[in-house]
């Protein structure tokens, strides 16, 4: 475990990066591939947690260590629960081991699998012993992760009946659930989403697909920080203008708040400071479509000293750490005072910041690329700089590109 210092530094004008391909998008087509074994895929995401999906899928052991991926876990167990006369222990890390998957696994129960819990009651680790799923109707509070949905959605295909979910509550992260629909589609399974009811339809016929994957856009975020804190452009290569991805409203967030326009060119988005910025007073947001973004967002504002009041963050709390506590904790070191509730987080005033900064990460990637970009601020130490390779092993070579120090 090892620190990385950034010394106070400027953005270099004009650079241009490759991101690599979407996480969410690769660990769905990584499932769907292996499922209906139709569709071949390029652009893959170099990140850990593909990584790990990518050998759990191979792999033929009794035991599948998963680690931190959450992702992995929750797609993997619908995945095991229909491999018939298999059975597989599906473990992961002690923070895996906190994140709940109670309502994927009683949803799955009702189809008609057997799962058991090997610890604690409604969570990892769990015996899951592969069956023919008879049934094709359940309900499921949609309120927690949408990732227990998108599981569910994607054996739907496989099922003889297909299958029906009413999702209860108001539904959290739903752009995932829109990227798992379109996937699906653009494969050939016919799905659809009206009200609270998804229906996936058995899969029939099925050609071959090539699907190239967009680069990942919670991964551009970092990038956004550091154009709204340092003023220079900086372009990145394969985005698309109509994404699956939930997090390419990072783009509409930077224009509306941070004077950031975003230009596309051939597959390229150019991030471009406008030049006549006032700040906003305040930024009120709900951002229950777009969890992932949040510790961008709010790092950014603090370094710009623009308050905000940030809602619809209840499942923050489920994420690689309690991503509220975490934030109030390390946005006080940059001179942000922070109140945090159950699901929100709102400024209530701003300070000198630290002299010496060490941001503490919490085992946690994306502490460490939000923080990142206040460099161009203040210098700063990031603890353990391996951690941001669970999404994006590259970061620390991708973000020197765009920095030169500030003598
Ligand atoms: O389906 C996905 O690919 C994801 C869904 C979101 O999780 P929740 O639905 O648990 O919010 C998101 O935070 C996660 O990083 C990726
Ligand atoms: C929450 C995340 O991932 P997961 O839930 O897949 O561990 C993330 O990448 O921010």
């Amino acid at each position: 475990m090892s620190n990385i210092f950034l010394p106070k530094s400027k953005l270099i004008r004009d650079k241009t990066l490759t991101i690599s391909g979407s996480k969410s998008e690769s660990n769905r087509l990584l499932i769907l591939q292996k499922l209906y074994g139709n569709i071949q895929i390029e652009n893959l995401s170099d990140s850990q947690d593909t990584q790990l999906l990518q050998s759990a899928l191979g792999s033929s052991e009794e035991i599948i260590d998963i680690h931190h991926a959450g992702t992995a876990m929750r797609f993997l167990t619908s995945f095991f629960a229909i491999q018939e006369s298999r059975t597989t222990i599906l473990t992961g890390s002690e923070r895996m081991k906190q994140r709940p998957v109670k309502p994927l696994v009683e949803a799955l129960l009702a189809l008609g699998a057997e799962i058991y819990y090997l610890e604690n009651p409604g969570f990892p680790p769990l015996k899951i012993v592969g069956k023919k799923l008879k049934n094709h109707r359940i309900k499921i509070d949609a309120g927690i992760s949408s990732q227990f949905i998108s599981s569910l959605m994607m054996i739907g295909g496989k099922l003889e009946n297909g299958l029906e979910i009413e999702l209860l509550g108001e539904i959290t992260s739903k752009p995932y659930l829109e990227m798992t629909l379109n996937l699906l589609t653009e494969i050939g399974i016919e799905s659809h989403f009206e009200n609270s009811i998804i229906r996936i339809f058995p899969a029939k016929n099925l050609a071959t697909k090539k699907l190239v994957i967009e680069s990942d856009w919670s991964s551009a975020s970092y990038f956004y920080s550091a154009c709204a804190i340092g003023r220079e452009k900086i372009s990145l290569r394969n985005f698309k203008q109509n994404s699956l991805q939930g997090d390419a409203f990072v783009a509409e967030l930077y224009k509306n708040f941070f004077g950031i326009k975003t230009e596309f060119s051939d597959e390229t988005i150019s991030l471009i400071p406008t030049e006549k910025f006032s700040k906003p007073e305040k930024i009120s947001l709900d951002m229950n479509s777009c969890p992932d973004i949040v510790q961008t967002l709010c790092a950014t504002a603090s370094a710009m000293k623009i308050p905000f009041e940030i809602s619809g963050l209840k499942t923050l709390k489920i994420k690689e750490t309690d991503r509220l506590s975490a934030l109030k904790n390390e946005l006080e070191k940059i001179g942000c005072i922070t109140e945090i509730g159950d699901d929100f987080i709102k400024t209530k005033k701003f300070v000198e910041p630290q002299n010496e900064i060490l941001i503490e990460t919490y085992d946690d990637h994306r502490m460490a690329m939000s923080f990142a970009p206040y460099c161009l601020a203040q210098p700063l130490t990031i603890e353990n700089q391996q951690v941001i390779e669970k999404s994006y092993p590259k970061f620390w070579q991708d973000f020197a590109q765009i920095l030169s120090p500030e003598n």
